[in-house]
């Protein structure tokens, strides 16, 4: 008689709370079902915002700004106690290997949280003299108060990092939260509720509701008025539906969407260098990263030694367990997501593209085979009107073309119906800084990729986001902020 699987439940109000109705948390590594996961219901959402909104009246209102950011590193110490735990959960939801879970997903987690804490515990605010026509001096000054009931919905292929990015700057700005973690991905988010309890916060000031979007707990969570302010990762598409929803109310919203990157390499560049950049930004997290590049542009005289670079890196790329040593790519997230990116093989192969590398799935002969894996493919050929060199395939998969001139490449880059990132190899950094102002993106990588101040302003353009988080840019966000005026 095997064992009853673990069961993922709500957390209300400072408790934990199942549901009737489950659904399946199936492992994208061999189709196996993990956990039962609650599916809150309307009553049980509404509930929670109830709880999140009466706990701005409690205890947690009389924190200060410095007792919230004790709060804030007292979390981020539960989960570096737990740390393996929330690894096996991340690795565990996701095929992910084990080393980027340690060192990205769940390093940064602890990461965001006493960021935000020491962020919100330097923050000053403004203030201004003046002289008013009658001669008496005028003093000005703001100050930061929470909205009240913040709803942050996240997706799910950095569950904890992209969770802990939006929870840590609403909770120093003294809000309280009710959470939606992507269906795919709800293990490490039941963990953080664990850790919000064992931290002592104050009841109702952490929410966590599992769910799916449209007529479930996502959508109740968006639609309820008491709901003050939205803060989403996820889909363009998604996002604009929830636009709609917090139109109702005029509540605050702030937008990380989806991408279609572009990463551009100049002749100049440190070759080798470039080639690695090029393969992390391409393949890492199986290409399920909003950041990653799936455009590749690479200048004319390098370009056929690059491609083939490219195809050798991508084939050195060791695919399998999460634990495996040296592994470098585990599966996509699910069958239905890895369904959508082989339809993006077969639509390549269909516009005409040269399948470089890859374009299928790779066979292991065990219980993998039940998994939703994929090859790390390149393309080329493609033009840029490709629906393949213009969608989101988000996995693991890039198309190289070839340009000859700076104003050509920037013209092709911004192309574009999104805006959220660009990676640029180059030499001459002059050219460098003149390039990447020209780029209608929301952040560009130099010589780099995905290295992050958590200090400065991270968003997209255009359909990739709307809004910038970060720094004093999450304080501002997760902040109604007033000012006070004083005739002296
Ligand atoms: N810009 C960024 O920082 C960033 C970061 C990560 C992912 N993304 C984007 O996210 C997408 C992949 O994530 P995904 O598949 O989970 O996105 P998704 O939009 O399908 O789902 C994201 C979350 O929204 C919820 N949701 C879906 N429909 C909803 C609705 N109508 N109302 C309320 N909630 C709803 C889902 O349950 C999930 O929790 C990609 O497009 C990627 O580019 C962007
Ligand atoms: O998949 C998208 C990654 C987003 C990363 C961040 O939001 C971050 O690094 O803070």
């Amino acid at each position: 008689m095997s064992s009853p699987l673990p069961l993922l439940r709500n957390y209300v109000a400072g408790e934990f709370v199942a549901s009737e109705k489950t659904f399946p948390n199936v492992s994208p590594i061999d189709g196996r079902t993990l956990s039962q996961v609650c599916e809150a219901t309307a009553a049980l959402v509404d509930r929670a915002v109830a709880a999140a909104k009466s706990a701005q009246e409690g205890p947690w209102a009389e924190f200060s700004v410095s007792q919230r950011a004790d709060m804030l590193m007292r979390i981020a110490d539960g989960i570096e106690r737990r740390f393996e735990e929330f690894v096996a959960a991340e690795v565990a939801d996701t095929g992910r290997p084990v080393q980027q879970a340690r060192t990205l997903d769940i390093a940064r987690g602890v990461h965001n949280f006493r960021t935000f804490a020491e962020l919100v515990r330097q923050s000053g605010s403004e203030f201004f003299e003046m002289r008013a026509a009658d001669g008496s001096d005028v003093f000005s000054y703001t100050v930061r108060k929470p909205h009240g009931v913040v709803a942050i919905i996240s997706p799910w292929n950095l569950p904890m990092l992209l969770l802990t990015w939006k929870v840590a700057p609403a909770l120093a700005c003294g809000n309280s939260v009710v959470i939606k973690p992507s269906e795919d991905s709800p293990s490490s988010a039941t963990l953080l509720a664990e850790v919000m309890h064992e931290a002592g916060l104050p009841a109702g000031v952490f929410n966590l509701v599992h769910g799916f979007g449209p007529n479930s707990a996502g959508e109740f969570l968006t639609r309820n008025p008491d709901v003050d302010a939205i803060t989403f990762t996820g889909e363009s598409r998604t996002g604009a539906t929830i636009m709609k929803a917090a139109a109702e109310g005029v509540r605050d919203v702030s937008f990380e969407l989806g991408g279609k990157n572009a990463a551009v390499v100049f002749a100049d560049c440190d070759f080798d260098a470039a080639v690695a950049g090029v393969l992390r930004s391409s393949f890492t997290n199986s290409g399920q990263v909003c950041l990653c590049s799936e455009r590749v542009y690479v200048e004319r005289p390098i370009y056929e030694r690059f491609v083939a670079a490219m195809k050798a890196g991508a084939e050195q790329l060791k695919i399998g367990y999460p634990d495996e040593d040296g592994v470098n790519m585990g599966s996509l997230i699910s069958h239905k997501h890895r369904d959508k990116v082989l339809g993006y093989f077969e639509l390549a192969r269909s516009e005409g593209a040269n399948e470089i590398t890859g374009g299928g799935v790779p066979v292991f002969g065990d219980e993998r085979d039940n998994g939703a894996y994929v090859q790390p493919t390149i393309w080329t050929g493609l033009s840029d009107d490709a629906r393949c060199v213009r969608e989101e395939v988000f996995g693991p998969v890039c198309h190289i073309a070839p340009f000859d001139t700076e104003d050509e490449v920037i013209r092709r880059v911004n192309d574009s119906a999104y805006g959220l990132a660009t990676a640029l190899w180059t030499r001459d950094l002059k050219r460098a800084h003149k390039v990447s102002r020209r780029f209608h993106v929301g952040m560009v990588w130099v010589n780099t990729w995905f290295l992050r101040d958590l200090r400065t302003p991270f968003g997209g353009a255009r359909l990739s986001g709307l809004g910038r988080e970060g720094g004093r840019h999450s304080l501002d966000f997760y902040s109604e902020i007033s000012t006070i005026c004083v005739n002296a």
